[in-house]
């Protein structure tokens, strides 16, 4: 009864996953084993942690919508409310486990844990990694020392920071990683932390759950060679309040594509710009492209798919662009 009250929030994905044997381990359908069979399934949680789990959704996180996050979002701020709840879980789909942490880092104002956790290979596989991923996870969120650290993400042994944490490859146990490294290890359940997040988030952030209701459209537009700008029409067409691009290197962008954006930024859409190098972009305002000529923002280290995410919470109180930019460099 001294232990801490832990609860696991469960969406899905490959940590609720099932393949026909043990051999696939990339060959299954995700979601489809409940939270209680989960946790029935590692009673040495209970030496952690008083756990109780709550089926939220039970979907792919490929699938996830604003609306999603929404919902998640107002149960994990109502569950920190309550004096009987120490922590939570959330269980998650890897796809999009990096947009829903980042999103929870910016909109839950309490300094209590909350860690997204997922696995790549289902339970039914072969030294499947979800079951140690989920112990740590809980004991994280059990942990006194994990509070006021912002939304946590703990995948194969270690503890990283929600917002800047990606998935860098589909098909390794060891696939997620931040551009500026992981917070700390979590083994045996022992914590052991290296560094803090710079940026401001939960408790520190302007942002409040409670006050949002809906997202407004954000769509991520990709750069490449011989790039054409129908898609960045299509999406301000369907009504897109902001679009990220995607850009090479720099977060550069095409001649071919300039005209469009200037155009629709002239009509009120946000241009944001991002990079899709591998290792994380660095976009400058300025460096590439003449921002403050053209009334752009820059998603500095932030991917598209988090950009999208920020881009989506700051509409909900700005349309000033250089509010915008403002928020991109502080979160
Ligand atoms: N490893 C995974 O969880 C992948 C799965 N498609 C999901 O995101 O739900």
């Amino acid at each position: 009864a001294d232990k801490p009250n832990v609860v696991i929030l469960a969406t899905g994905g490959t940590i609720a996953g099932a393949g026909a044997d043990a051999s696939k381990s990339a060959t299954y359908q995700a979601a489809k084993v409940p939270v209680d069979k989960l946790i029935a399934g590692l009673p040495t949680l209970s030496a952690v942690a008083q756990v109780r789990g709550e089926q939220v959704f039970q979907i792919a996180s490929e699938s996830f919508t604003n609306e999603h996050l929404l919902t998640l979002g107002k149960r994990v701020a109502q569950l920190l409310k309550q004096s009987d709840v120490d922590g939570v879980v959330v269980t998650h789909g890897t796809d999009t486990l990096e947009e829903t942490a980042y999103f929870l880092n910016l909109v839950i104002h309490s300094d209590k844990p909350v860690v997204v956790v997922g696995s790549m290979r289902p339970g039914t596989a072969m030294s499947a990694d979800g079951m140690l991923n989920l112990f740590n996870a809980v004991n994280v969120a059990a942990s006194q020392d994990a509070h006021g650290k912002g939304v946590l993400v703990t995948m194969n042994d270690e503890i990283n920071s929600g917002r800047d944490v990606s998935k860098m490859i589909n098909i390794k146990t060891e696939a997620f990683k931040s551009p500026w490294g992981p917070l700390g290890m979590v083994v045996e359940g022992k914590n052991y932390w290296f560094r803090l997040p710079a940026k401001r988030h939960t408790i520190n952030s302007e942002f409040d759950i409670e006050k949002i209701e809906t997202l407004p459209a954000v769509d991520i537009a990709y750069g490449h060679g011989n790039v054409s700008d129908t898609a960045y029409r299509a999406f301000a067409g369907q009504g897109a309040k902001a679009i990220i691009h995607t850009g090479t290197g720099n977060g550069s962008v095409s001649n071919r594509v300039v005209p469009a954006l200037r155009e629709l930024r002239s009509q009120g859409v946000q241009i944001i710009r991002s990079s899709h190098v591998n290792a994380g972009g660095f976009v400058l305002r300025n460096a590439e492209q003449p921002d403050d000529q053209y009334d752009w923002v820059v998603a500095h280290d932030l991917n598209p798919q988090k950009a999208r995410i920020l881009a989506a919470v700051a509409l909900t109180k700005t349309q000033d662009s250089k509010e915008l930019q403002r928020i991109f460099w502080e979160y």
